[in-house]
């Protein structure tokens, strides 16, 4: 068995990528269990954004393996993983701009074929009601909030019921009502939908408190792996990325 695991929902092992002279992603090995929110955290550089890339088929590694749900993703595209039950938020969120927030849910909702439309219209509500954005229903996208934007978006990933989602900075900028609501609605879509979480982000308190598991990247490589608490408290961690308080002489 490999250092990253049998059971888990997504394994990455050994993966690495470069950019010419540029190591981004050095031999990394770590796992996201089912229902479970695994935190990826690192200082700028450290190839968090390359990793994500990576599993979901936008890059491909130059070594390594990344299997989902027991299958290699090798030679995948985004649209293939998407239907294996992969999804993905961005650092600047993705919404149609141009639509109404219940627009952004049913339009793809129609799309599965599955759904009649009275069900869609009932599903796009309920994703809506569950993120607290149902008095803004019938508002145009470009005119939510930033952080409403992303509560949107988030709601978006639901719509496809994902095994995993890929949340790249979801907290930045975002107001902390609504990173509250964020966070709420993570840890309900794991017990409720049975999904998992890759979360990367620089807000390390909120990540420790959310996370089941942590990986802190240094330098493209893994300077530690496991219990929230345990992470933050590596020498590599505190060393590579988040400093020494200063202490009293
Ligand atoms: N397309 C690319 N071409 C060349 N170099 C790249 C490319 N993408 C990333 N890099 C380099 O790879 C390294 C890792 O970058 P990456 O964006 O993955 O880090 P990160 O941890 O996500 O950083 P941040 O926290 O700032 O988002 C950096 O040195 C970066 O300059």
């Amino acid at each position: 068995m490999s250092a990253a695991g049998a059971e888990a929902l997504l394994t990455i092992d050994g993966v690495g990528k470069r950019f010419g002279g540029v190591a981004a992603v050095r031999d990394v090995s770590f796992s996201v269990a089912d229902r479970s929110v695994v935190g990826l955290i690192g200082p700028n550089g450290s190839g968090k954004t390359t990793l994500l890339n990576i599993v979901n088929g936008v890059l491909a590694p130059d070594r390594g393996e990344i299997r989902l749900g027991g299958s290699a993703t090798a030679g995948r595209r985004p649209s293939d993983l998407a239907a294996l039950g992969l999804a993905r938020t961005f650092q600047a969120a993705r919404v149609f701009r141009t639509l109404t927030a219940m627009q952004n849910l049913f339009v793809p909702l129609l799309h599965q074929k599955a759904l009649e439309r009275r069900a869609a219209h009932r599903r796009a509500f309920d994703l809506l009601v569950f993120v607290g954005l149902e008095r803004h229903a019938d508002r145009v996208a470009s005119e939510l909030s930033g952080g409403q934007q992303r509560l949107l978006e988030f709601a978006r990933t639901l719509v496809t019921r994902p095994r995993i989602v890929l949340m790249d900075e979801p907290f930045a900028g975002v107001h902390p009502q609504i990173k509250a609501t964020l966070i709420r609605c993570i840890r309900e879509t794991v017990s409720r939908e049975g999904a998992s979480f890759l979360i990367v982000s620089h807000e390390v308190p909120d990540l420790v408190a959310m996370s089941d598991r942590m990986v802190c990247l240094v330098e493209g490589a893994v300077a530690a792996w496991g219990a929230p608490a345990d992470v933050v408290q590596e020498e590599k961690v505190i060393d590579g990325y988040l400093g020494r308080s200063e202490e009293p002489a």
